[in-house]
């Protein structure tokens, strides 16, 4: 009796073995081999896959090389320099080439109409972010399907034209903040120029202003949200490298831990901001009701009392994930496109003349408002080419949830596809022969007259998944650049290094040290 047990568990071990074993085989070599035969049958080109780390090795050598070198600030390589694997991946296999991150071939796209294609199925092609994307921020960007329909409805409302222009005076409070304090610095020193690194005080401008205007909440509270957000992402990013192994982030390592700790506090500080509005509320104080975060608890409110009907509105934790992806998402991508304004202007000085003498004329020594900013035509041009040449989110990501019919190419479940921005806006078949320079005029007849094709501009993405938030990243950086001109002439530092780093966003490595002089 007890033999004819042992050998029965004996057996159920064995079998459960022989399949897990089975299946990691699949996952690990006939599933990826399977895969590049039917990408290289289409006349696709990539390394051979290698098990496990496929090419992520190499991407992660080539991106510790590039972080210790700068590049010259007038040199054509800055495409080079960002997407320096994929770049060396397309030389040597093409524009219709793939790169390994695992077991999961992802493909190179920068054909702006297959990408028009795929940004249009958003239920065909969704995000195959690991679940480690998940740890830096959950919301609408991670979600998918009905769930990410109906976030998006709830939030829409707090982006409307009219909530932006109500927002734009606290914007203009953050700016006028961070002009004084850079005043402050200017008048500080015995002459009436100062060397700043900026790119700290453009974080700390873009994190203020969306605490400010999305949930009401202070600048203490604000920077420390930020600082942890920072240090989630920047750990995060180490993830991330590892984030196609199953069940890696549960691991007790010693990032995986501190991952733990950083989200905890972050959570337990936006339940304290999400209680304080809710307590307010109930005093019935006259609090901002439809900023972002008062649009997130009415949604909340509603799903209470329509108890049981999950399409009704978010749960708090829904509410918590979307003020953690509004925190980052808000500010992040604005300070990366401020501070490459300000690198090309110090680059260009004559771009910077015209800029501030058509901000002068709109405004005057008077503080910059939202009536006046639709007559920034210079500094909107400046801005969309800034856009195009140093798109903050260079590259996006997505992953077929079927096999799909994708122009001339099947593309099977399981393959990834790597939308490149970045190589798409510097495309000279598509930009002409003058694509990597700096030329703001190309955009002077609006965008649909810069390009050849209307859909090789999208540096907020296009289809239903379009950035949410980019009227308001645009008021805000024109806001902030008006003040800045008004104030301030700037030029490079001679210790500032060109290295435009692709981290989640685009971010100068070295920071960037600049001279501002004082205009008064
Ligand atoms: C220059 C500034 C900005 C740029 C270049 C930018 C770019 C983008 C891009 C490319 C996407 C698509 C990502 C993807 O589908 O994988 C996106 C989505 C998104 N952005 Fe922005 N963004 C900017 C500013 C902002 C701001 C200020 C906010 C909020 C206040 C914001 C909130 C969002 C949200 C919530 C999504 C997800 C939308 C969805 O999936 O439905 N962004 N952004």
């Amino acid at each position: 009796m007890v033999l004819t047990l042992g050998i029965i568990l004996t057996s159920i071990v064995v079998a459960a073995s022989i399949t897990w074993a089975l299946k990691l085989l699949n996952w690990l070599w006939f599933k990826p081999k399977k895969l590049e035969k039917f990408l290289r049958e289409q006349g696709l080109n990539g390394n051979p896959y290698r098990p496990f780390l496929g090419d992520l090795k190499d991407l992660i050598r080539v991106k510790r090389a590039k972080q210790q070198r700068s590049i010259k600030l007038m040199s054509d390589d800055t495409l080079q320099h960002i997407f320096m694997y994929y770049h060396q991946t397309l030389t040597k296999y093409g524009k219709n080439s793939f790169i390994w991150f695992g077991p999961w071939p992802r493909l190179n796209v920068a054909d702006p109409e297959l990408i028009k294609e795929i940004l249009n199925k958003p239920d065909v092609f969704q995000k195959p972010l690991p679940e480690t994307g998940k740890i830096l921020a959950g919301g609408i960007l991670f979600l998918e399907g009905e769930k990410w329909a109906k976030h998006r409805k709830i939030i829409n409302p707090a982006f409307h034209l009219e909530k932006l222009k109500n927002m734009a005076p606290a914007i203009g409070v953050s700016c006028s903040n961070m002009v004084e304090k850079l005043k402050a610095m200017v008048s500080s020193s015995n002459e009436d120029w100062c060397e700043i690194d900026i790119w700290p005080y453009l974080e700390d401008l873009t994190g203020d202003v969306i605490s400010r205007t999305a949930f009401g909440s202070n600048h203490e509270e604000g920077s420390k949200i930020f600082q942890l957000q920072r240090e989630k992402a920047k750990l995060t990013l180490q993830l991330l490298q590892l984030s196609f192994i199953p069940g890696w982030r549960y691991l007790p390592t010693k990032t995986n831990r501190k991952v733990k700790a950083t989200a905890n506090e972050l959570h337990s500080l936006l339940r304290g901001i999400i209680d304080k509005r809710l307590k307010a509320m109930e005093r019935g104080e006259a609090i901002p009701a439809d900023d972002l975060l008062g649009i997130l608890l009415e949604s909340n409110s509603k799903s209470n009392q329509e108890h049981g009907n999950k399409n009704a509105g978010m749960s708090i934790e829904d509410v918590i994930e979307e003020c953690k992806l509004f925190y980052f998402a808000g500010s992040e991508t604005t300070s990366s496109l401020l501070v490459w304004t300000m690198v090309l202007l110090c680059q260009h000085p004559e771009w910077q003349t015209q800029a501030r003498e058509e901000v002068m004329r709109v405004f005057g020594n008077s503080e910059p408002c939202f009536e006046g900013l639709n007559q920034l035509k210079t500094v909107t041009m400046i801005l969309q080419e800034v856009l195009r040449l140093y798109p903050p989110t260079p590259l996006i990501v997505r992953g077929s949830t079927e096999t799909v019919k994708l122009g001339n190419l099947t593309i099977p479940r399981g393959v990834h596809l790597t939308l490149l921005i970045g190589l798409l806006h510097n495309d000279p078949e598509i930009w002409g022969n003058d694509a990597k320079d700096f030329k703001p005029q190309r955009f002077s007849e609006g965008v649909s007259n810069a390009t050849k094709i209307q859909s090789s501009f999208i540096p907020f993405s296009s289809g239903p998944r379009i950035c949410i938030g980019q009227n308001f990243a645009m008021i805000e950086t024109k806001l902030a650049l008006a003040m800045i001109l008004q104030h301030f002439s700037f030029e490079l530092s001679p210790s500032y290094l060109h290295a435009p780093s692709s981290m989640l966003t685009l971010q100068p490595q070295f920071g960037a040290p600049m001279i501002l002089r004082s205009l008064e």
